[in-house]
């Protein structure tokens, strides 16, 4: 079975899994900043790459995220809830800035897409890609999590490790252990650079 391999990472660190989608991410997280007030929170897991933006089996760091998938309607006629004149809350929008580290030399330019569903195909995943040029890659979780931060003030750094292009829906395709493998070194190298 894939796991993430904390087992560098220094004590003081509190590792925890915060669920999967928007939703359960965000309530989680906000659970978890109560129970431990930590200082600052790493999210690291797995993402789908938009076609030619980023390679299967390595890690990215992101500057930020923006949620795709809440507002109205559906596919070219979805608009989001900036786009239709609502906050998501107070003067949180569909972007959060991503960061909180002093060394930024691991960041990569380009967005993260955070989804509430998945894109199933490549023309999903093309439709998605052409309304965000710079999007690098898709998860379901980093807006949920960076909202909670963002509520409660503390830094978020986001690290996902690439295991499928986005819209491949044959999991034999994917590389999960090795996406891991480069998110749990690339969160390594972020924790000495602190
Ligand atoms: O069964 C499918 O076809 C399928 C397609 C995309 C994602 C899933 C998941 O169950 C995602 C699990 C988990 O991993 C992240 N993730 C990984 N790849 C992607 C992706 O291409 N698009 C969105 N999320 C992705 C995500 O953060 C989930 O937590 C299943």
């Amino acid at each position: 079975m894939s796991r993430l391999d904390v087992s560098a990472i220094d004590d003081g660190w509190v590792t925890q899994l915060c669920g999967f989608g928007q939703i359960a991410a965000a309530a989680r997280t906000s659970q978890l900043i109560a129970k431990h007030h930590p200082e600052r929170i790493i999210l690291v897991g797995i993402a789908g790459a938009f076609s030619g933006r980023a390679d299967v089996g390595s890690a990215y760091r992101f500057r930020r995220v923006t949620c795709d998938g809440i507002g109205v309607g559906a596919g070219e006629t979805f608009r989001s809830a900036s786009d239709i004149g609502w906050a998501h809350f107070a003067d949180i929008g569909d972007e959060i800035e991503l960061g909180g580290w002093s060394d930024t030399s691991t960041v990569v330019e380009g967005r993260l897409l955070s989804v509430c569903a998945a894109s199933q195909s490549e023309s999903e995943a093309d439709a998605r890609a052409d309304r965000f040029p710079d999007a690098v890659a898709e998860d379901m979780e980093a807006f949920g999590v960076a909202m909670a931060c963002q509520m409660h003030s503390v830094p978020l750094e986001v690290v996902r490790g690439i295991s499928n292009d986005v819209g491949d829906r044959d999991h034999s395709r994917w590389q999960i252990d090795k996406a891991l493998q480069a998110a749990s070194e690339l969160v390594i190298r972020l924790l000495d650079r602190r």
